[in-house]
C-alpha cells in the first residue's frame, strides 16, 4: 500500500464570488518529489498556503503526516518548512549568521545550532561564503541558503514555490541535484513550478491544475503517452509555403519557429502526407522526429480545455 504523507479531500476555497479551488483532490507519497502545475491564476498558491496553515480551506480536508491542517496546524507547523516567495534572509548578515539567528528562533539548542549550520553550510555549498555578508551572494546562492535555513528544524516535508525562477541555467541545474539529493535523504518536496522541463526532470508525479479543478495526474511518462507517440516536426524557411503547410496539415503549430508538429503516425501515412505536400509545391526545410515532451501534453490540455468551453459557450 502507499504511503501518502499528504492528503487532499475535495478542498474548496473562494473569495466572494470567485471559486479559486474547486474539489481538489490529491495524495502525495512519502520521501517522493511532487510537483503541482498550473497557469497563472489556476490555484497552486493558495493550495500550498492552505497546506501550510497559513490560510484555511472553506471546506474539504487536507492533512500531512495525518495531521488535519486546520483544526492540528501546530502539529503540522511541526511537520512542514516552506520556502520561496514566504521565506526572506537577512542581506546584511552573513550565511552563516542567518542560519544561526534562524535556529535560535526555531527554538534548536545552541548546540545543535552550530551543528546543523556547519552541516547545512557543506551540503549547500555554502562553507566559503559561510562569513561573507548575503547581500553579496548571486541569485543561486541566496536560493540555497533560503533553503538551507528551511531545513535547520528537520521538516518531513518542504514546499517550493518556483525554487528555480529567475536562476541562470547552470544554477537551475545545481538546484535540480540539490532538490533530487533532498528527496533520496527522504524529505517529501511539494514543488511548484512554471517551467515544464522542471517537473519533467524532478518529479515523480505531477499534478496539472485548472480553475481549482485537478485535469490531469500521473507520471511525466504517464502524461506524455497520454498524447501518443513519436512526433514528426515540419520546419519551413518559406513563410507562404509555411502558412499553406499549416491550413494543409492537423498539427501544432508554431509560428514564431514556422514548425509543424504531427504525430509520426506509419511510414506509409508520412510519405502520403510529403507528398501531399510536394503536389502543392511545398517542400519543408527540414524533417525531424522527437519524442513527445510535456509541452504537448499542455498543448493538448489547452486546445481541449477551449474545444469543450466552445461546446458549452
Ligand atoms: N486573498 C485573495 N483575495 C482575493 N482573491 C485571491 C486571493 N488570493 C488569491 N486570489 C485569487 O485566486 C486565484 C488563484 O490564485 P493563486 O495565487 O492560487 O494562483 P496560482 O496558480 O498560484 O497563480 P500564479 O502562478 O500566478 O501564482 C487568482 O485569480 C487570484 O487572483
Amino acid at each position: 500500500m502507499k504511503d501518502s504523507i499528504i492528503s487532499v479531500q475535495n478542498l474548496k476555497k473562494s473569495y466572494g464570488k470567485h471559486t479559486v479551488l474547486d474539489g481538489l483532490n490529491f495524495e502525495v507519497e512519502r520521501g517522493s518529489i511532487f510537483a503541482l502545475l498550473g497557469e497563472n491564476g489556476a490555484g497552486k498558491t493558495t493550495t500550498v498556503r492552505i497546506l501550510a496553515t497559513l490560510i484555511q480551506a472553506d471546506s474539504g480536508i487536507a492533512t500531512i503526516a495525518g495531521y488535519d491542517t486546520h483544526r492540528e496546524s501546530e502539529s503540522v507547523k511541526q511537520k512542514i518548512s516552506l520556502t520561496g516567495q514566504y521565506a526572506s534572509v537577512d542581506e546584511l548578515l552573513t550565511g552563516e549568521e542567518n542560519l544561526v539567528m534562524m535556529g535560535r528562533l526555531n527554538h534548536l539548542s545552541s548546540n545543535t545550532v552550530k551543528k546543523r549550520t556547519a552541516e547545512l553550510l557543506d551540503q549547500f555549498e555554502l562553507t566559503n561564503a559561510a562569513k561573507k555578508r548575503v547581500k553579496t551572494y548571486s541569485g543561486g546562492m541566496r536560493r540555497r541558503l533560503d533553503i538551507a535555513i528551511s531545513l535547520l528544524a528537520s521538516p518531513q516535508v518542504i514546499f517550493l514555490d518556483e525554487p528555480t525562477t529567475g536562476l541562470d541555467p547552470r544554477s537551475r541545474r545545481n538546484m535540480w541535484n540539490l532538490i533530487q539529493q533532498l528527496a533520496k535523504n527522504g524529505v517529501t518536496i511539494f514543488l511548484t513550478t512554471q517551467y515544464l522541463e522542471e517537473a519533467d526532470q524532478l518529479a515523480d508525479k505531477i499534478a496539472v491544475i485548472d480553475s481549482g479543478k485537478m485535469v490531469e495526474e500521473g507520471t511525466a511518462e504517464e502524461l506524455k503517452r497520454m498524447i501518443g507517440d513519436e512526433k514528426v516536426e515540419l520546419t519551413f524557411d518559406n513563410a507562404k509555403e509555411f502558412q499553406q503547410a499549416s491550413e494543409l496539415l492537423q498539427g501544432q503549430v508554431s509560428e514564431v519557429e514556422q514548425r509543424i508538429s504531427i504525430p509520426a503516425g506509419s511510414p506509409e501515412s508520412l510519405r502520403k502526407l510529403l507528398n501531399t505536400l510536394h503536389e502543392h509545391g511545398i517542400e519543408p526545410s527540414s524533417v525531424n522526429f522527437r519524442k513527445p515532451t510535456l509541452d504537448d501534453v499542455f498543448m493538448d490540455i489547452t486546445s481541449r480545455k477551449r474545444k469543450e468551453q466552445s461546446v458549452h459557450a
